[in-house]
């Protein structure tokens, strides 16, 4: 029997491909669901932190151009376009539940700056005491392609931030139901794993890359997450987020997705 019920702190990661369209639109029925599903699980008393992708790919789609850029001034540009959109979206959305959102955008290097990444830590508790959703993401403008600042995904990004914001469960919704032994766009015999205990170097050779152009890390950044956040004693799930009120059976600790077990 699962315990997801009793989790209080919830980091929520939301990929792009989750939110968007293939065209780089936003997703307007799933963003509704989600915003009201996790408005209700907010007012039911648990602490929400979102770690929401999206900026390049909603700066894409709202510039109308055919896929994600591949130059670093493009992205970086569209980057900052998208963010502001997605910003809005967020506010507009929560704003018909009476819910304030608040942005915290982060790179590699405020996590490793240890004074920069208390003043985020305490802005954090600050905000979901005030009882306000704090939506993160990495600040694409100024850390793309920057081998000192760039996390580069925010697979990593969310259990990064699980873990400094000390919550008990990190979610990741994706655009598949659950890790699988192999990569089922490819081997329609996958078959899902529902619990990972430990992760052996068996489970992280099943992992691969991402299966849409709007994805970025694929399955194998989620071991890395998952790495990342069971060995800060959080445990970890992969669903999918195309139907949001699965996550009311998740919090009914129904057997929905991948579990990682904390270490
Ligand atoms: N073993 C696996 N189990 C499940 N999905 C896998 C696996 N290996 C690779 N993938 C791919 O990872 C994708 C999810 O990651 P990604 O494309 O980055 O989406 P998102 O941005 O929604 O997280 C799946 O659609 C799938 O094609
Ligand atoms: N920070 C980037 C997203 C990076 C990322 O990991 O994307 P995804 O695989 O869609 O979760 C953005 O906002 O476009």
């Amino acid at each position: 029997m699962r315990n997801i019920s009793e989790k209080q702190r919830i980091v929520i990661k939301l990929g792009t491909s989750t939110l968007a369209h293939k065209t780089g639109k936003l997703n307007i029925r799933r963003m509704t669901n989600l915003v009201r599903v996790i408005s209700d699980l907010h007012n039911s008393g648990r602490e929400i932190i979102m770690v929401s992708s999206g900026a390049v790919g909603l700066g894409a789609g709202k510039l109308g151009l055919p896929e994600k850029p591949k130059d670093t001034k493009t992205k970086q540009a569209v980057a900052a376009i998208g963010q502001c959109e997605l910003m809005h979206v967020y506010d507009d959305m929560f704003a018909k539940y009476s819910i304030t959102v608040a942005q915290i955008l982060l790179t590699k290097a405020i996590i490793n700056n240890p004074s920069h990444c208390e003043n985020f830590m305490n802005t954090v508790e600050k905000l979901v005491n005030m009882d306000v959703i704090p939506i993160v993401n990495e600040n694409d403008t100024i850390a793309i392609d920057e081998l000192e600042l760039e996390i580069g995904e925010n697979d990593s990004l969310s259990a990064l931030v699980a873990e400094l914001s000390r919550a008990d469960l990190l979610l990741i919704l994706s655009d598949i139901d659950a890790l699988y032994d192999d990569d089922p766009r490819s081997n329609p015999d996958a078959k899902p794993i529902p619990l990972v205990e430990k992760i052996t170097p068996e489970i992280e050779a099943v992992a691969g890359g991402a299966g849409t152009s709007l994805g970025t890390g694929g399955m194998s950044t989620k071991i890395t997450a998952a790495k990342i956040a069971t060995n800060a004693g959080i445990d970890m799930i992969i669903m999918n987020g195309r139907d949001p009120e699965k996550l009311y059976d998740l919090f009914e600790d129904k057997e929905i997705g991948t579990l990682f077990k904390a270490q």
